[in-house]
């Protein structure tokens, strides 16, 4: 079994997250994708975050109708901040027959090399890295590695901090969420 591993806050999970967790279960040759909901990222402050369940949840909304997209809350449970090796040793244990790789952005490449560890997770682990911004390759430390595939996905300018303020200022988000996702942050009025 081959999983792809989406990690991130999802503080909203949106549609460019979406589009492309389903084009690498549509176009690769991965089995399923799993949304990591992440507690703590590392590089990120943790006072902007909606409530980790209420996050996972929306996760679980936007996902519950594709059967290869996948909710995951493993990282609850582990130690914080996330640090993502962690969580791929802890996995690896309890999967020992899966195949477990990295889903992520051109923009989070530039950085990899700043998380715990790169080098082992580059060891045991291929990443999948699809473009942000414009079509023209960022070049990194990393081109030519050959665990790292760069995978030609569509591009959606969107950004949960760019939807958060936007529903503060009162404005109407509806086409940049899936639709169960919408209708929950509504009823529950998040990020107001
Ligand atoms: N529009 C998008 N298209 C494709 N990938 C995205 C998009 N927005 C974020 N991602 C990627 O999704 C993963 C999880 O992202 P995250 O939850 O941090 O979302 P975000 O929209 O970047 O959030 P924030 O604005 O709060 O930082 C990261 O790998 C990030 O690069
Ligand atoms: O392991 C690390 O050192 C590390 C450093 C920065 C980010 N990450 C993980 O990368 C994931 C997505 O990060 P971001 O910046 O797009 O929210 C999230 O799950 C973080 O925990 C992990």
């Amino acid at each position: 079994m081959k999983i792809g591993l989406y990690f991130g806050s999802f503080n909203p999970i949106h549609i460019g997250h979406l589009v492309i967790a389903n084009h690498f279960a549509e176009y690769s040759n991965l089995n399923e994708v799993w949304f990591v909901v992440t507690p703590h990222n590392p590089f990120k402050k943790k006072s902007s975050l909606l409530d980790n369940f209420q996050r996972l949840e929306m996760v679980y909304r936007a996902t519950k109708d594709y059967t290869k997209l996948k909710p995951c809350d493993i990282e609850f449970s582990l130690p914080q901040p996330n640090y993502t090796i962690n969580t791929l040793v802890y996995l690896q244990e309890k999967y020992p027959d899966y195949e477990f790789s990295l889903i992520m952005g051109e923009d989070n490449l530039k950085s990899f090399h700043k998380w715990k560890n790169y080098e082992v997770i580059l060891e045991n682990h291929y990443i999948y890295v699809y473009p942000r911004v414009s079509k023209e390759k960022i070049e990194t430390q990393f081109d030519g590695h050959k665990k790292i595939h760069h995978i030609n996905a569509p591009i959606m300018e969107l950004s949960s901090t760019h939807i958060r303020n936007a529903i503060k200022k009162g404005k109407n988000v509806k086409p940049m969420l899936p639709e169960h996702v919408w209708e929950y942050m509504d009823e529950m009025n998040f990020y107001k």
